[in-house]
Formats: C-alpha cells, structure tokens, sequence
C-alpha cells in the first residue's frame, strides 16, 4: 500500500484484535516512496526485521512483540501442548533475525515472561493470547513514553549547543516515536531553539542519508547531509558542538554498540574536543554482558558494500568485511541519555544505578 510521503504515518501498527495484522513503513524505500507492508505471518515479521524494513533497536523489539502475537495465530485455543511449543518456536524463530540490539531480546522475553506467569496462574489459552496482544502494545505505548522523557533529559543537558552532529538513524522510524538522539533535537526544536544538524549518510546502507535526513527535512530541522568520511573536517571547522547517536546494545561498563562507525565518530570527538553522548532507553542496556567486548557483532552480507543500491561498486571476487556495528568505549561518552536521566560520566557504578532507579 503506497500513501503521501509525510512523518505522519506511523511507522509500526496493528491493526484488529489476536487475529489481527503488523502494518510497517518499508523502510527500504524511503525517502522515495513511503510504503506500508501488511504482515500477516511471522515469516514476513522476520524478514522485514532482517532486511531492514524495520529496522532501529527499539523498532524491532516492538515489531518482534507483535510477530509473536501473529506467530501464535497459527495454532487454536484447544491444544495447549501446540500453543506452549508454538511459542518456543516463534520467539526462537524471531530471535533468530538479528543479532546486535538487545531490544529485540528484551521484548521477546516479556512476552514470554507474562504468558509463563499466567500459565502458571491457571488462565486461558484464550486469555493468554489477548494478553500478549496487551503486552505488545504496552511495549509500543511505553517507548513513546519513553522517547519523550530522552527528549527532555537531553534537551537539558544539550540546551547550550545548537550544532550537532549524528549517525546512522534513531529517530521516530527506530521507535514508537520521538526517537533517541533525534528525540533530543525534536525537544530542543519544540523549545524554540534555531539549530542545526550534520547528518552522516552511514555507509553502506545509508541510514542517515535515506532516513534521519528525511525525517530531519519533514520536521523542518536545518540539517546538512556529509558522507561519514566528512566528520573529521567539519569538527575541525569547529562546526560541531556535540554529537548524539543511538545505541543498539549497551554493556553493564557503558560500552555501547551502534552503527558501524559510531566509534570512529567517539575518537574524533576526543580529539576535537567535542562531547560524544548516547541516547537510548533502558530497554538498550545489557546488564547481563560486562564489557562491549561481549557484544554480538551483526556481519551483513558482502553485497551491500559491494553492489550498494544495485550498482557494482567494487571488482568481482574481493574480499570484503561487512560489521554493521562497532562499540565504542565508555571512556570516549562524555553522557548516555536515558528516560530516567542522563549517566555522566559513564562508569559501571552510575550505570547501574540508573538501570536500577524508576
Ligand atoms: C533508536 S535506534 C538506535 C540504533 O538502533 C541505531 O542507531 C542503529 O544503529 C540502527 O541500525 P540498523 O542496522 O539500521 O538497525
């Protein structure tokens, strides 16, 4: 279904009761077309998680919630041995697509966790499935929530620099809403503030250049598009006074993992001087994991640096390394923005605090 190319739409939707459907924004062909994929099986759920048709850490837990919901469709209420093992298999399944944001991890598991409880509380198969339906829209309504409150804590930290600078996309189309690091130049715009962003394109699947950009211009936010290779000379320029970007998993140290080349964006902030902050919810921190080093790292297929957007770019044959992610240090994050307040500076006393705080 293709309709107006505007922010409006939401990018993640269900749509009717347990028997319902996932409508999603294909983000694959954005800016130029604004098209929405019904999915109706769990199957279509997964590869649009894979293929990043949604795609952003918090996008995919909420898109992975309601792939369960759809995935439980294809067994009745009659048989509960079919149901509990249907369930293994779909949440097995939908983990399965991506590895590096822990999000999808976390939603997963919520799901499984409230069926768990109320099975063991005697209720319903019936029953039971309307609460997953409950669950994944709770999911969906808190990182709204969620998005805001990053907004304004970011917005208070931030209020003194207009001139920014981000990767890859972590805005509304990663989210239920605001975004993260968008979320913060949302809130600082909605506070009358002029300001102005440098938008990295993130290659190879450009991220910045397709999406932030878009959602940037929709929100009548000055920004300038500069390939990541570009960082170095406009910090140099002085042009830049903080960066924020989003993180798809963060250690219990702080080590947080994002776009690939986030990190090279965190050294050249500490060369230049510059704050480099991370913005993200708590549903983004791993406490389980202490260091980065135990970050799954997503490789991605060879295609995508090499034939990018269909064209070939390199020789038939060349060896090639795809990391969609990296991780960055928590020495080099001068601040990581959650909803309940901002860590700064980032050590794995005052993570953990903030994870346990309410
Ligand atoms: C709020 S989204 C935060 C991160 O998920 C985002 O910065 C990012 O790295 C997304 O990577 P992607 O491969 O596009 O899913």
């Amino acid at each position: 279904m293709q309709t107006e190319l505007t922010a409006d739409v939401e990018p993640i939707r269900f749509h009717g009761q347990t028997d319902g459907t996932l409508d999603l924004i294909d983000q694959t062909l954005l800016p130029v077309e604004l098209t929405l994929i019904t999915c109706r099986d769990v199957e279509t759920v997964w590869e649009a998680i894979k293929l990043l048709r949604v795609r952003g850490a918090p996008a995919i837990g909420i898109a992975a919630a309601y792939g369960v919901v759809i995935g439980m469709q294809t067994v009745g209420d009659d048989d509960a041995a079919a149901f509990w093992k249907r369930l293994d298999e779909v949440t097995d399944y939908l983990a399965g697509s991506r590895p590096t944001a822990v999000n999808l991890f976390w939603a997963l598991d919520r799901m499984k966790r409230v069926a768990h409880q109320l099975r063991d509380s005697g209720t319903s198969i019936t029953d039971i499935r309307i609460a997953l339906l409950e669950e994944a829209k709770a999911i969906h309504a808190e990182d709204r929530e969620t998005c805001r409150a990053i907004g304004r804590h970011g917005a208070t930290a931030l209020a003194g620099a207009s001139n920014f600078l981000t990767h890859c996309n972590a805005g509304g189309l990663a989210t239920a809403d605001y975004g993260t690091a968008l979320a913060v130049f949302f809130t600082l715009q909605d506070d009358g503030k002029d300001l102005h962003v440098f938008v990295d394109e993130t290659r190879p699947l450009l991220q910045g250049a397709r999406l932030t950009a878009w959602e940037l211009a929709q929100r009548k936010i000055r920004a300038t598009l500069i390939c990541d290779s570009m960082a170095a000379q406009v910090m140099r320029e002085g042009r830049v006074e903080a960066i924020v970007t989003g993180a798809d998993r963060i250690a219990a140290n702080g080590d947080s993992a994002n776009k690939i080349g986030t990190y090279s964006l965190a050294v050249l902030a500490k060369a230049h001087g510059i704050p480099f902050y991370i913005a993200a919810p708590i549903s983004t921190f791993d406490m389980a994991i202490e260091s980065g080093d135990e970050i799954p790292i997503e490789e991605r297929a060879a295609e995508e640096i090499t034939h990018g957007f269909g064209r070939q770019t390199a020789p038939a044959g060349i060896n090639v390394y795809n990391p969609a992610f990296d991780v960055t240090p928590a020495e080099l994050i001068a601040g990581i923005i959650t909803e309940r307040g901002v860590i700064s500076p980032v050590t794995r006393e005052l993570v953990a605090q903030m994870f346990a705080a309410k």
